[in-house]
């Protein structure tokens, strides 16, 4: 089955962030072209291929073991490929003839953990990965690293008197102080409490967008990715499901798949009938899908709300979940085994469980996909 590219539709182009993104002068176009990694009988990844422009970001996104550090392991060169190739700027780092040395492709690394060398100072870390020029230059290029992430004050301490959110900070200087061609980041923000790895990621990314620096960074959390990418690409089980501009991605996703992992969603079981589902709550377009095909009818929960007015349909109040800024709603309807659950900003007229209210649905954010489960599996390992 060919894996539809959101980029292919004409939202995607506008969303793209990278157009406002200049990219740094050392930055390079990364290519992974049919990239295959086998271990014994476990097929890693099976013909990956995406690109990232000079100076974008782009997030490897998927669950676990979907293969996001095998991929970053290969880019890195730590590991060879099975099969497929890694470009830098249209020149092959691997590939079926050529394995280029991790140290000699000009890609930087940041691991989840930060990898700080416990018992060398906070500067003599991000000396660590400088060459060439004379200590008194590797020294200044070091110091200005960490003063462009605002540590160059704590560049005599050493990593255990630091908070993870500096730890993190000095991992980010050591990488960048040799001006990667490419910074590659295993789950960078993940070790750091919510409060803190909002502010951190922010800085971080800040950094990047002015250095202009081409960025992998690997993630399972959809929020982060939607949040700091210019393109994601979400993987699973070894292979690509779908690759875009975040926006893109969120609003067109290409299969249940893809709609699942970025949102919560109703689903509504139907069968595809001239090219239409019949559902409680109405009748929902189906293009290209043949007669008597299983369908899931997806809503989410933002996208249907309680009016007074013409309504899809009509339910019963269930419950109210307070959640702060939002609320999420319940309402039982006809015909459906489960509950709606509706998303909208908390307010204080809500009527009491069990009143009869009407439901209203944006009609154009409606998704119709292939049930999965009625079909078989278009991914055989
Ligand atoms: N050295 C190895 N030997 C055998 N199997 C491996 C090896 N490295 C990875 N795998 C397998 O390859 C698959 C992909 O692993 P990978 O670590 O790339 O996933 P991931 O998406 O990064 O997962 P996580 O988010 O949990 O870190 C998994 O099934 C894993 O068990």
């Amino acid at each position: 089955m060919r894996t539809i590219q959101a980029d292919e539709r004409p939202s995607a182009a506008a969303s793209d962030r990278h157009i406002a993104r200049p990219a740094g002068p050392s930055a390079a176009a990364l290519s992974v072209e049919a990239l295959r990694q086998v271990y014994g009988t476990q097929v890693a990844l099976d013909g990956v291929s995406w690109q990232a422009e000079p100076g974008q970001a782009v997030c490897l996104l998927g669950h676990s073991g979907c293969g996001k550090t095998t991929l970053l392991r290969l880019v890195a060169g730590i590991e060879a490929p099975t099969a497929g190739r890694v470009l830098l700027d249209g020149e092959e780092l691997s590939g079926p003839q050529r394995q280029v040395a991790p140290e000699r492709r000009g890609i930087g690394l940041v691991f989840q953990d930060y990898a700080l060398f416990p018992h060398l100072s906070v500067l003599a870390n991000v000396m660590f990965g400088l060459r060439g020029g004379s200590p008194a230059t590797r020294r200044a290029v070091a110091l200005a690293a960490l003063d462009r992430v605002g540590m160059q004050r704590h560049a005599d301490g050493f990593p255990h008197t630091l908070s993870g959110g500096e730890q993190q900070r000095v991992a980010l200087a050591r990488a960048l102080a040799p001006q990667p061609r490419v910074l590659l980041m295993d789950e960078p923000f993940s070790n750091l409490d919510r409060r803190l790895r909002d502010q951190v990621r922010d800085d971080t990314m800040d950094l990047l967008r002015e250095a202009g620096t081409t960025t992998v960074i690997v993630t399972h959390d959809p929020e982060e990715a939607l949040r700091i990418a210019d393109r994601i690409v979400l993987l699973r089980q070894g292979r690509v499901e779908q690759t875009g501009a975040p926006e893109a991605l969120y609003r067109h996703p290409a299969s249940l798949f893809a709609a699942r992992f970025f949102c919560d969603l109703n689903e509504i079981p139907g069968v595809c009938r001239a090219g239409q589902v019949e559902t409680p709550l109405g009748r929902h377009a189906a293009p290209g899908l043949a007669d008597g095909t299983a369908v899931r009818v997806c809503l989410r929960p933002q996208d249907i709300r309680l009016t007074a007015g013409a309504a899809a349909a009509t339910g019963r109040l269930v419950d109210r979940v307070f959640l702060g800024e939002a609320e999420q709603l319940r309402v039982a309807v006809d015909g459906l085994a489960m509950p709606l659950r509706l998303r909208r900003p908390a307010a204080a007229d809500l009527p009491p469980p069990g009143t009869a209210v009407g439901l209203a649905i944006a009609g154009d954010r409606v998704l119709v996909y292939p049930d999965a489960a009625a079909a078989p599996s278009p991914f055989p390992r």
